[in-house]
């Protein structure tokens, strides 16, 4: 006769979240007003990186701000996820800072460039690509200008990552969605409509199950 299993299969929990696209597209903004509206639900994979914080940045918070020795030590000793050079500048996901944000039982949320989306589909994290696209590579540069963030030479670096990223994007099966941020209150509701979903499945489930992560 059938006889249930004395402990249930362990339940996968809700996946993490790449988001990626262009430098000036919009991530970082629309990040963090959902961040802000479901701080329950998301927490972000505080990166590594080897360029030095723009005003108003905090260590720990937006970045993990290191020196060139110590981010290739810490690749050098299996610390990372993925890692990848950006506009002459190094950036990494370290293990840590996706354990971290579970620990808190939260969704990870991941901001990476197109490099580290194609090293992410060679782990076993199972995230949703998201991909944040400006509507044009014009309003991209006025954004970048306007953010007064860039030197000349690094606009003109994040320019030219834009063009190839704007067409990996559209490669069939590299994003799950494509969000067009032209009105960002339109766009956020569609970054809303991706992760609805995800979002539910959290708010239901902490309710409960709490364990479930
Ligand atoms: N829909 C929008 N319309 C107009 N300006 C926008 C819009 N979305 C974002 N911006 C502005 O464009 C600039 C770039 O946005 P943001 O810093 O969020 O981009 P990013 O993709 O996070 O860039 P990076 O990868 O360099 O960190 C910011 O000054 C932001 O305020
Ligand atoms: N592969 C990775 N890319 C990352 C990581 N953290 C940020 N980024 C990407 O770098 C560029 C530039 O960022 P900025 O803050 O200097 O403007 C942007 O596309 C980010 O998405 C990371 O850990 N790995």
């Amino acid at each position: 006769s059938f006889l249930p299993p004395l402990h249930p299969l362990p339940m996968a929990g809700p996946r993490p979240v790449v988001l990626s696209g262009p430098s000036g597209a919009g991530k970082s903004t629309l990040l963090k007003k959902l961040m802000k509206e479901y701080d329950s639900v998301f927490g972000f994979s505080v990166s590594h990186t080897t360029r030095n914080p723009r005003p108003g940045e905090v260590n720990g918070k937006d970045y993990h701000y290191v020196t060139r020795e110590a981010m290739q030590a810490g690749i050098d000793n299996g610390e990372f996820i993925e890692n990848a050079v950006f506009s002459g500048n190094m950036y990494g996901t370290s293990k840590a800072a996706v354990q971290d944000v579970q620990a808190k039982k939260l969704i990870c949320i991941l901001d990476i460039d197109m490099q580290g989306v194609r090293n992410i589909k060679h782990t076993d994290l199972n995230p949703i690509y998201i991909s944040i696209q400006p509507p044009s590579l014009d309003v991209l540069e006025k954004r970048l200008r306007d953010r007064k963030t860039e030197s000349e030479e690094s606009l003109q670096r994040r320019l030219h990552a834009a063009k190839v990223d704007m067409e990996l994007s559209k490669e069939p099966g590299m994003f799950d969605v494509v969000i067009i941020n032209d009105h960002l209150d339109e766009a956020y509701v569609q970054l809303k409509e991706a992760l609805l979903e995800v979002i539910l499945k959290t708010e239901r489930l902490k309710g409960a199950i709490p364990d479930f992560f």
